[in-house]
């Protein structure tokens, strides 16, 4: 089932807020992202721009003791998730929408082989003996394990860190999701294997059709991997659209920034290595605030009177393509 327009899961104007020493603060702001059946979505953006929060406010796994309150919708499959009791998000988590997040160790317990962790996973659905070990063997098939059985024997320790993340998509995938969330799933691997486990992303969701909702700091991954991209900066999607758009054409000046930070992006294509990093220009950190006004006013080399008193709407450059700044709303 899908929900409006055909969304698999329609985000409207989320807001998150959490409580910190210095008071409550919005740390995921008027966030709107619709994904459809089948897409792969890329958030992108500095450390602390939200992009965590974001995904874990769509599964309501922001801590208890941290979050002051959700506004807005999260419309996934026709449900509002905002309204669901936890109980019923315990079904949605895992079934409808899985989660696969930067360490692999976060999930595997070191203490239980491989296939014993399989096997409980699949206990969760309802699969047992024969029909469970046949399953566990589809799944580590899919994830491209080429020795299932060696991996089931194995601890977590005994595997290289590839085949650990492996092993966590292939749970993930489980409970047949139809929207797969990843936060950073390849930062904490070599960048050969980063590259087979992207590779492995797009292969699942050509395959088996699973939407894939990816977060990364790094816009050599979005080229790599996803159709549409997201740029987040304090807790604002600044800029949106599709990907070779985006990249080839940036329109806001934090988007700018961040593709000038990534030096050259052609490796991701040529499936090599990234290269050693050289001095690039960084752009101004990322982090929530309470200001009021454009988000990016103090580090913005455009910015005029218009930008320093109201928070610019979300404005169309094209159909695929959505930007939120002053400046270019003056241009159109
Ligand atoms: N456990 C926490 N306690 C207090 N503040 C937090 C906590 N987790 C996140 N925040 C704050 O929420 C904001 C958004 O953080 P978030 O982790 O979503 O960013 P991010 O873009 O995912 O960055 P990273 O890639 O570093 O995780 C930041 O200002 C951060 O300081």
């Amino acid at each position: 089932m899908t929900g409006m327009g055909g969304a698999l899961l329609d985000v409207r104007n989320l807001t998150t807020r959490i409580r910190t020493p210095q008071g409550s603060v919005s740390v995921v702001r008027e966030v709107s992202i619709t994904l459809h059946p089948g897409e792969i979505y890329a958030l992108v953006g500095e450390s602390g721009s939200g992009k965590s929060m974001t995904v874990q406010s769509v599964v309501r796994m922001v801590p208890r003791r941290l979050l002051d309150g959700h506004f807005g919708k999260v419309v996934f499959e026709g449900t509002d998730l905002l309204r669901l009791s936890e109980k019923q998000m315990r079904t949605i988590r895992g079934g409808g929408i899985a989660m696969v997040f930067q360490s692999a160790m976060t999930v595997l317990d070191p203490c239980y082989l491989v296939g014993t962790q399989l096997t409980e996973v699949l206990k969760k659905y309802g699969l047992r003996g024969e029909e469970a070990q046949q399953r566990i063997h589809t799944l580590l098939t899919q994830v491209g394990i080429s020795d299932p059985e060696a991996v089931c024997r194995a601890y977590p320790h005994q595997l290289s860190g590839g085949l650990r993340q492996r092993v966590v998509i292939a749970m993930a995938l489980a409970g047949n999701p139809r929207l797969l969330i990843a936060d950073e799933p390849t930062s904490a691997l070599d960048p050969t294997v980063q590259l087979q486990v992207l590779d492995l992303f797009q292969e699942i969701n050509r395959r088996l059709g699973t939407a894939i909702l990816l977060i990364t700091h790094d816009f050599g991954v979005v080229a790599r991997v996803a159709r549409r991209v997201g740029v987040m900066y304090k807790g604002e999607i600044v800029e949106e659209g599709d990907v070779a758009e985006v990249i080839h054409r940036p329109r806001h000046p934090y988007t700018r920034a961040l593709l000038g930070s990534v030096p050259d992006l052609s490796w991701v294509f040529r499936g090599e290595p990234r290269p050693a990093a050289g001095e690039t220009r960084r752009p101004a950190r990322s982090e929530s605030s309470s200001m009021t006004g454009c988000p990016y006013l103090s580090a913005c080399p455009e910015s005029g009177w218009r930008c320093k008193r109201m928070s610019p709407p979300m404005i169309e450059v094209s159909a695929n393509h959505h930007v939120k700044c002053w400046k270019r709303r003056e241009e159109a």
